[in-house]
This record gives C-alpha cells, sequence and structure tokens, in this order.
C-alpha cells in the first residue's frame, strides 16, 4: 500500500467495515406504526467521509439524532469504536467521541466568537459553564480554542461577537466548537444551509480538512449534492426512513432504484 494513501483510501482497499469508529445495527425509530427511521446498518470507517442524501422527510435528522443520542430507538443498537452506547446520553457519546452540529445555529450570539469556542473546551474538559470567566484565564483552554478557530479559518475574527457573524462564518464557528471537542465522528447535518454561493467552496475545503490524514471521520447530511458529490467518498441514500443504497458515488449515481427514488422528488 502506498504511504501517502489516506486512511479512507486504505478503508476503501481493505473492504468490509471491519473496525469501524460508527456503526448502526438494525436501527429503528418508530411513532406509532410509522418507522421513521427504519432497520438501518451504517458503518463509518476511520478517516472516510460519508454523505447521508435523501428527500425531504426520509429521516436523515432522525437518524442523526438517534446516532447522537438525542432520541432514543425503539429498536437497534449505536456502537461508536465497537462500543454499544445506546444507552448513553448525548454529553457521555460526546464524552466517546462523536461531535455534532444542528440544522439550526447553536452558538452564543452574545458572546465573541473566540469566548464561545473556549466554553466548547471547556465543557470537553469537563468543567461548568458558570466558571467561562475562569476558563478564559486558562491559557491550555484559550490555546485550544485559538486552534480551533485558526482550523476553521476564523483565527482573525476571534473578538467579533458571534451574533455579528454571516452565515458561511457562522457554520465555521460551528465546526470549531465541534473540534474543540475533540471528536473521532463528526456528525455534520446541513452544513451549507443558508451559506451564500460565494462562500461555499471555503467552506467546502475546511469541511474537506476534518478527516484527511487525522483518522477522523464525518457523516454529513446535505442538500447540494455538488457539495456531497466533491466530498463523499461513499453516499448513504435514504428513502423512507430505510437505507436505499450505501456506496461509491458513481455507483450510487448510477443505481436505479435511487434514480426512480428521486424521480419528481427533490434532493
Ligand atoms: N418528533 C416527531 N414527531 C412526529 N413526526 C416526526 C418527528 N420527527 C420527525 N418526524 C417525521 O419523520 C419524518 C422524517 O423527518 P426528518 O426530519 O428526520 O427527515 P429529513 O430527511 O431530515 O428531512 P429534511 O431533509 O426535510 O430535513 C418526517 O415525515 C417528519 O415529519
Amino acid at each position: 500500500m502506498p504511504p501517502s494513501a489516506t486512511p479512507a483510501t486504505r478503508a476503501r482497499e481493505e473492504g468490509p467495515a471491519t473496525g469501524a469508529l460508527l456503526a448502526t445495527r438494525q436501527l429503528t425509530w418508530r411513532i406509532g406504526e410509522v418507522a421513521i427511521v427504519d432497520n438501518v446498518e451504517i458503518d463509518l470507517r476511520p478517516g472516510e467521509f460519508l454523505g447521508v442524501i435523501g428527500p425531504n422527510g426520509a429521516g436523515k435528522t432522525s437518524l442523526f439524532n438517534l446516532i447522537s443520542g438525542l432520541r432514543p430507538p425503539t429498536t437497534g443498537q449505536v456502537l461508536l469504536g465497537g462500543q454499544d452506547v445506546t444507552a448513553l446520553p448525548p454529553h457521555k457519546r460526546a464524552r466517546q467521541g462523536l461531535g455534532r452540529t444542528f440544522q439550526s445555529s447553536s452558538v452564543f450570539g452574545s458572546l465573541s466568537v473566540r469566548e464561545n469556542v473556549r466554553l466548547a473546551v471547556q465543557a470537553q474538559r469537563g468543567g461548568s459553564f458558570k466558571l467561562w470567566r475562569r476558563a478564559a484565564r486558562d491559557t491550555a483552554v484559550a490555546e485550544a480554542a485559538d486552534r480551533a478557530l485558526d482550523r476553521v479559518g476564523l483565527g482573525h475574527r476571534g473578538e467579533a461577537l458571534a451574533g455579528t457573524l454571516a452565515h458561511g462564518e457562522k457554520r465555521k464557528l460551528e465546526i470549531a466548537l465541534l473540534l474543540a471537542g475533540e471528536p473521532t465522528v463528526m456528525l455534520l447535518d446541513e452544513p451549507m444551509a443558508g451559506v451564500s454561493a460565494e462562500d461555499v467552496p471555503e467552506l467546502v475545503a475546511v469541511i474537506r480538512s476534518l478527516t484527511g490524514d487525522s483518522g477522523r471521520s464525518v457523516l454529513m447530511v446535505e442538500h447540494h449534492m455538488d457539495v456531497i458529490l466533491e466530498l463523499a467518498d461513499r453516499i448513504a441514500v435514504m428513502h423512507h426512513g430505510a437505507l436505499l443504497a450505501c456506496d461509491t458515488p458513481d455507483t450510487v449515481m448510477a443505481n436505479a432504484t435511487v434514480q426512480e427514488a428521486y424521480l419528481g422528488e427533490a434532493l
């Protein structure tokens, strides 16, 4: 194997998902008789970028809610690094390396960009939110926060109030907040939502840099197909709660069942 191979390339060459960082097994969430998430089995390999697509209402956000622990599944399991975390609440999954952004912005608008990230670092390190003033004096926390900001290209915006950021910058801040938790698996829910067309390439570059050789894996829901095709090693297609396909972009796009599912529906 060439030394330059990325973890995702290696994972593809090594084939089926032994040692998946994140896996779901027969994951199902029912409301009454309706399966909102239906028996979904996903394996996310180290360093892999897995895009999740599907028409509106397909169950993508619900799947993220089950994986991150926001909702308990009706049946099935979520495995992190091979460990069953199905019974763990979101903050314990986060401590075990699972980070998530949300469709709606989750930053404190009245705090500065840097303070937002310091709080996230502090939270990851087991501190209390009430202690944020102390966190501001903690050099290690401050340095980790600045590293996360530099990582997403917001180093120069540290003093700005988070509420004044443009959409694209806010999305970058959300990613910095996530990085502060030092996750091994990142769930990104529609990171391009509300971002203007001219800001998309820069955000794509930031998101692409999240995997690379770090071994970190990303699971991303996104409606912009061009973005998914640019970033994803594999694409999972959801339809009516079930997983219709999960394969390389070329194979998925050529899949007749996938094309049929999308007939007349917006991605
Ligand atoms: N708490 C809830 N109670 C009842 N129905 C729900 C609930 N949450 C989700 N649903 C329904 O489950 C289905 C899947 O919703 P979900 O938001 O997961 O889809 P999605 O694929 O993320 O859609 P979108 O692309 O529009 O964000 C939808 O029909 C939605 O109305």
